[in-house]
């Protein structure tokens, strides 16, 4: 009995010394505005029974009404503050104290991989994998890029003169998976067991992450592992893990047949004894070695020449895959498979979903279609004009348009960082070290006061340079800002643009549904809530 009263008064003067422990460090959270706030339920009960798509909306609608900061309790003990407008975005991505990802990114399970990584791990292999995104080796990406449009074109011929209208994602869905394939892993999907299955699987595992981020209740490891979303999750996961496996075994064999391919034809190609001749005339003081000495020290400094003119050249030279897998990373296996999982989860859906919203706006905007493809026959006059960086760069309009859809539709709408220290964010407010920020870069580009009156509207000229230069640069993120930005964003610009050439070279689009009906959700990427329902007719 008296055990059981010590350890009860144990336990109260604990929770209260807890409770004015954390409303002392949540002080700050009362000069941030917010809806209404229900005691211990936080503000949950605003977002309950809502659909993906009711939930989105209102968190758009509450970021658009606070425009600067506005904080969400889930519960009592959860609290995410949403940095709103652009000067405190930028102030939170350019800070060395904002590079850490919040609890959430843990549900990816991706300790190594860029987008989930800690901050010294981080800092470490994205410094290693930039070289690996320079634009001199994306550049030699685009015949890929082409050949991965050319096979889009031709799938989708199936569906020339059919009234029933099809779903545009899942056409590039695949394309974008095979592109990542064969540009980041330099492997080429027929060769390999990775298709549909795994393209199902990433679309399940995407499910069951976004579910557990969207339930309070399941944050916790112990009831997730009970509920279906973990069996769904392990289940996918499998099936991710064992072809990104199989792509690591098999550029290993590739890289170590090349390595051996160069040893022999070096040992062959080599004429030691011509060599051991001209060095004893170049140099007569090695008379006195014996001859076998001499000729292995002529095999190995030619071996440490080969060695030094790859290095020279290592920067420019290795798509990812070899990156990770050579030897100069050290990277363990269990961090070359998440890089390898991650650039897929990271590259594919994003390039499909963005290449398929932005052939949802061009297909109910037909007036801006046939400008863009009057600009791309202009530039791609005859079949002799190439389809390179180059050409690429010349459509302009083109440019407006992709970044007009990145604008109304970016594929990553919401972002989160955790404060490392404590942050100023303007003169009333600093924001503790160890909470969760939110940026919703949806409602940053659907912002009126920034964008005008027509903000909700698909207009490409938003991005002619003379209205550029009056918005501040940190008002259009697609692929965020600062050093934890999107490490594929000139890929994604590229691909996107090589996909459209093609297909609008090819096809006219177009769709029963308006602009008005384009609704969005987001699981982890921002879909649409219904398919992506186009039809085609060829151009000559
Ligand atoms: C339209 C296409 C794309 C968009 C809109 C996009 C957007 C973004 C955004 C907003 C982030 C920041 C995420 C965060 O902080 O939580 C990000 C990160 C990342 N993206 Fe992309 N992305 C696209 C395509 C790609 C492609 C094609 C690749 C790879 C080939 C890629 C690889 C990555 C990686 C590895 C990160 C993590 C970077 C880091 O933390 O260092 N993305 N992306």
């Amino acid at each position: 009995m008296i055990i059981a009263v010590f350890l009860t008064t144990v336990l109260i003067v604990f929770l209260i010394q807890w409770y004015y422990e954390r409303k002392k460090y949540y002080k700050f959270a009362d000069l941030i505005p917010s809806a209404k706030n229900y005691g211990i339920l936080g503000h949950g009960p605003h977002f309950l029974g809502k659909n993906d798509e009711g939930r989105f909306k209102l968190l758009h609608d509450l970021c658009l009404k606070y425009n600067h900061l506005i904080k969400l309790w889930l519960g009592p003990a959860i609290l995410w503050v949403l940095v709103n407008d652009p000067k405190s975005i930028q102030k939170v991505l350019l800070s060395p104290v904002c590079l850490e990802k919040p609890f959430f990114y843990k549900f990816l399970r991706l300790d190594s991989g860029l987008i989930s990584a800690k901050y010294d791990v981080w800092k470490i292999h994205r410094k290693s994998l930039n070289y690996s995104f320079n634009l001199r080796i994306l550049q030699t990406f685009i015949p890929i890029f082409i050949e991965n449009a050319q096979k889009l074109v031709n799938d989708l011929a199936v569906n020339i003169g059919k009234t029933k209208e099809f779903d545009m994602l899942a056409y590039t869905s695949k394309s974008a998976l095979n592109m990542i394939c064969g540009t980041s892993f330099g492997l080429d999907i027929k060769n390999i067991t990775m298709g549909d299955d795994v393209f199902h699987a990433l679309e399940k595992l995407n499910r069951a992450i976004s579910a557990r981020s969207q339930s309070f209740f399941l944050y916790s490891e112990p009831i997730y592992r009970m509920s279906k979303y973990y069996r769904d999750e392990m289940e996918s996961r499998n099936v991710c893990y064992s072809s990104a496996d199989m792509i690591i075994k098999v550029k290993r064999k590739a890289l170590e047949d090349e390595e051996s391919a160069d040893n022999n034809d070096h040992e062959h190609n080599v004429d030691t004894d011509e060599l051991y001749r001209e060095s004893l005339e170049r140099f007569p003081q090695l008379r006195s070695l014996k001859k076998e000495d001499v000729i292995d020290q002529i095999k190995a400094s030619l071996q440490k020449k080969v060695t030094q003119a790859g290095d020279e050249d290592m920067p420019t030279r290795k798509i990812f895959i070899d990156h990770v897998i050579c030897n100069d990373t050290k990277f363990t296996d269990n961090e070359i498979r998440d890089h390898v999982y991650t650039v897929v989860a990271a590259g594919s859906e994003t390039t499909a979903l963005q290449t398929a919203h932005t052939i949802m706006l061009l297909a109910t905007h037909p007036e801006i279609q046939e400008r863009v493809v009057a600009e791309i026959k202009d530039v791609f006059f005859s079949d002799a004009v190439e389809v390179n960086y180059d050409n690429l760069v010349k459509l302009e309009y083109l440019e407006r348009v992709v970044k007009e859809s990145l604008r109304l539709c970016p594929v990553v709408p919401v972002i989160g960082r955790e404060t490392q220290a404590p942050i100023k964010i303007d003169d009333d407010i600093e924001i503790p070290a160890g909470i969760t920020l939110l940026i919703n870069f949806y409602t940053l580009h659907r912002r009126p006061d920034i964008w005008g009156d027509d903000a909700e509207e698909f207009n490409p000229d938003h991005f002619l340079p003379e209205h550029v230069e009056k918005r501040h640069p940190y008002s259009f993120l697609p692929f965020s800002g600062g050093q934890r930005n999107c490490i594929g964003y000139r890929y994604a610009m590229i691909a996107l643009k090589t996909l459209l050439v093609h297909l609008l070279t090819a096809y006219k689009f177009s769709s029963s549904m308006t602009y008005k009906d384009l609704r969005f959700k987001t699981d982890i990427n921002l879909k649409l809530c219904t398919k992506h329902l186009v039809s085609i007719e060829p151009r000559n």
